[in-house]
C-alpha cells in the first residue's frame, strides 16, 4: 500500500541527513496520499543510517497505524492535524535544525531581511505562542499542532510554508514531501543569515513590503497569495 509514497518519504528523511538538518534521530518527514486519507511517516527513533522505505509507517488521519510493524514518529499527531487543517499541503518536515531552533527557543520570528528569504517565504517566519503548562501533557504533539493552526488563522500555508514552535523547533511543509524538505533547508539558511545580520547590525532592516510583494509575485505568481489579490 502506497509503496511509491513510502519511497518518497524515506528519501525525504534521508535528505535531511544530506542537508545537515538532523542530529541523532531527531526530526521527521511525512507525506499524504492523493486521496488525503493516509499519511506515510518515518518510524520513531529509527537510525537514519538503517532507514528503508519498508520501515515507513502508514497512518489514517486520526493517527491510527494502518500498515507497518514499527511505531510511527512521536510527532505523528502534529503531522496529521496539520494535514487535516491545511488542505493544500502534501508533505511536512520537522527538524531541530540549529539556527531555526535557536529562533524557536528564543521565541523570535525570523525577519524577512532579503530576497533570499522572500524567494521562499512571504514575510517573517512566524513563531507560535508557547504551550501552556496544561498543554505539555501526553497530548503535547496534538497541542503543538493546535498552536500552529492557531498561529495560521491569518496566514496562508501556501505563502508561508514554515513555522517556529516556541520553545521547540521548526516545521516546514509544501505540496510534496520533497518540497517540504527544500523549504526546511531554505528555512535553516535564512535563519543562519538572519542571525548573522543581527550580529553585524544592532537593528536589522526588514525588506520593504513593496519589494517583498513584487519579488514574491515574480517568483510564485498571484495564486501563491491564496485569497489575497495584490495589485498587478
Ligand atoms: O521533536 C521531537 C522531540 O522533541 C521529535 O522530532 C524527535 O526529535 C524525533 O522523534 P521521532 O520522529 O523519532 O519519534
Amino acid at each position: 500500500m502506497l509503496e511509491d509514497l513510502k519511497e518518497q518519504v524515506c528519501q525525504a528523511n534521508l535528505d535531511l541527513v544530506k542537508h545537515g538538518l538532523v542530529t541523532l534521530t531527531w526530526g521527521n518527514a511525512s507525506g499524504i496520499s492523493e486521496d488525503r486519507q493516509h499519511v506515510v511517516i518515518k518510524a520513531s527513533g529509527v537510525a537514519y543510517d538503517d532507514m528503508q522505505p519498508r520501515h515507513m509507517v502508514v497512518v489514517d488521519l486520526d493517527g491510527n497505524v494502518v500498515e507497518g510493524q514499527l511505531r510511527p514518529s512521536s510527532d505523528t499527531p502534529t503531522h496529521v492535524l496539520l494535514y487535516s487543517n491545511f488542505k493544500t499541503i502534501g508533505g511536512i518536515t520537522h527538524t531541530h535544525s540549529r539556527f531555526a531552533t535557536v529562533f524557536a527557543q528564543a521565541r523570535l520570528e525570523i525577519p524577512c531581511l532579503g530576497t533570499t528569504h522572500a524567494d521562499h517565504f512571504y514575510g517573517a517566519i512566524p513563531v507560535t505562542r508557547p504551550l501552556s503548562e496544561e498543554e505539555v501533557t501526553e497530548a503535547y504533539e496534538v497541542n503543538t499542532g493546535q498552536v500552529i493552526v492557531e498561529r495560521f488563522a491569518e496566514l496562508a500555508p501556501v505563502a508561508m510554508p514554515a513555522v517556529l514552535v516556541a520553545g521547540h523547533a521548526p516545521f516546514a511543509w509544501g505540496p510534496t514531501v520533497a518540497k517540504s524538505v527544500e523549504n526546511a533547508v531554505a528555512l535553516e539558511a535564512v535563519a543562519e543569515m538572519a542571525l548573522g545580520v543581527r550580529q553585524l547590525v544592532a537593528e536589522p532592516i526588514p525588506l520593504e513590503s513593496y519589494v517583498l510583494d513584487k519579488h514574491f509575485l515574480r517568483k510564485h505568481g498571484p495564486d501563491a497569495y491564496y485569497g489575497q489579490t495584490p495589485e498587478k
